[in-house]
């Protein structure tokens, strides 16, 4: 029996009626089996979406790769934050190996534009005049997903138990979800060549829907030895005789990124379906229950192959710790869980923090990152609401024209509180901070002029 991943049809959740409660069940928890067990399984969207939409995806996304070199290098990122635009050949770099894939990323667009902040500058389309309706096209398919994302949300609570109550609370964590969009372009690899055409990795967020043109044999996915459909589908094949031939079973994978044994199963496209993946964030939100499934892509063949993923991610300032529900799916399995996966205790992280780093793990030459980790989302002349604390010895972002007008740590000395209680506006905050020939500058500032790092880390915290 050949090992394939699971198909889900979403379509009870996409046309909800009072009479289709037990599909709605039926699909949430065959969602719940194949993350448990695969992290990857076939999201049936043809309710949703038609293939026509996502011909026309292809057959720009074509246009633009063809154009020449010059043509493509106008929306580079580089002209903008590093990360929205266009990516060359082998810019994209995963485990130290530059990917042979170029593309163009998209993410969801901030109200203040910065681009010397990490991942707060504008996103760059392919103009009209050179690629017409691109953009337009795009655009659909991203409220598409964004909607599709919170769809599958929401069958995935249920799937894992969690009450009303907590699917709002889960609800809050993506509602304004930070999501990226990949237009990908893969020429072959020459046979000779001993990279990837984008390396083994595992997603960043939430939930990855991959659309792929019908190219087979490109995306792979890494199932450890211990998975217990594959050891079923072994112990099957090995009974017909047929030494586990199907589906690159035999193909024993080398070991990488310290991970356990294992085989690479061929995730080619299926029609009406997107390709589904769980990012870490939900290894985070179920203590490793879910897993996050590493993949990557060999494209051998003849053709220029394209994809578009588009990963729906949680709010950038959004805190993700073990959802209880989770904790209890856990106990149910009486600490002696036979299952993979192992249970993955990460300590929690804000998503924004998080996905700065990874992002700049993306480039070969990405050194240290000084620019402040947390974007000013208002401009500093504003004032803020509701205004924010902070607390003496913490180390935050400054704005002031001691420091040239720019953004420099700071450490918070004093506090003045006294007229809290009359106006919270007069709070005022002494801070020391080295200015660029390293001399202490003391100075005083209101909170409009401070940005915490990571704001949602420090919740609770007050003068
Ligand atoms: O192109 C593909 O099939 C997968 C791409 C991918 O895994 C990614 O961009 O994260
Ligand atoms: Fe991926």
């Amino acid at each position: 029996m050949p090992l394939t991943l699971p198909v889900i049809s979403i379509a009870p959740y996409v046309h909800r009626t009072d009479t289709n409660e037990a599909e709605r069940r039926a699909t949430s928890a065959a969602l719940h089996e194949a993350c448990v067990n695969y992290g990857f399984f076939y999201l049936d969207i043809s309710s949703f979406a038609s293939h026509e939409e996502t011909d026309e995806l292809e057959r720009l996304a074509h246009q633009f790769f063809e154009l020449p070199q010059d043509a493509k290098d106008v929306i580079s990122i580089e002209n903008e934050d590093l990360a929205r635009g266009y990516q060359r050949l082998k810019q994209n770099v995963t485990n130290g190996k530059a990917d042979a894939h170029e593309g163009i990323d998209f993410y969801r667009p901030v109200e203040q534009p910065e681009k010397g902040w990490p991942l707060w500058g504008e996103n760059q389309w392919p103009s009209d005049e050179v690629v017409p309706k691109f953009k337009a096209t795009y655009e659909v398919w991203v409220e598409k997903m964004k909607q599709l994302g919170l769809i599958v949300m929401e069958a995935m609570a249920a799937g894992l138990g969690l009450t009303a109550e907590e699917w709002l609370d889960l609800r809050s964590k993506v509602d304004n979800s930070f999501w990226v969009m990949r237009v990908i372009g893969y020429p072959p690899l020459p046979n000779d060549h001993d990279g990837f055409s984008c390396g083994s990795h595992k997603d960043y967020g939430c939930l990855t829907f991959l659309h792929a043109d019908s190219t087979p044999s490109a995306l792979q996915v890494f199932l450890p030895a211990s998975t217990p459909a594959l050891a079923s589908a072994q112990s099957a094949n090995a009974k017909h005789g047929d030494a586990a031939s199907a589906n690159g079973l035999e193909d024993t994978l080398p070991r990488e990124q310290g991970v356990e044994e294992g085989v690479w199963l061929m995730a080619d496209p299926k029609p009406g379906c997107v390709v589904c993946n769980i990012g870490e964030m939900w290894e985070i939100w179920t203590q490793g229950l879910y897993r996050s499934t590493l993949h990557r892509v060999i494209h051998r063949g003849s053709n220029y192959r394209v994809s578009v993923p588009f990963f729906f991610e949680p709010n950038y300032t959004a805190r993700i710790a073990p959802l209880p529900a989770a904790i209890r799916a856990w106990e149910k399995l009486g600490g002696q869980a036979t299952t993979p996966p192992p249970n993955v205790k990460r300590d929690p992280v804000v998503y924004g923090d998080f996905l700065r780093q990874k992002v700049a793990g993306n480039f070969e030459e990405s050194g240290p990152d000084l620019r402040p980790p947390y974007p000013p989302t208002i401009s500093p002349t504003h004032t803020m609401d509701p205004v924010p604390t902070f607390v003496r010895g913490e180390t935050v972002w400054l704005w002031t024209s001691d420091s040239g007008n720019s953004w420099t740590q700071a450490t918070v000395l004093s506090i003045n509180n006294a007229a809290k209680h009359e106006s919270a506006r007069n709070i005022s905050y002494n801070v020391i901070f080295f200015d660029r020939s390293n001399r202490k500058v003391a100075t005083t500032v209101g909170p409009a002029l401070i940005r915490r790092c990571s704001p949602v880390m420090r919740e609770g915290i007050t003068a």
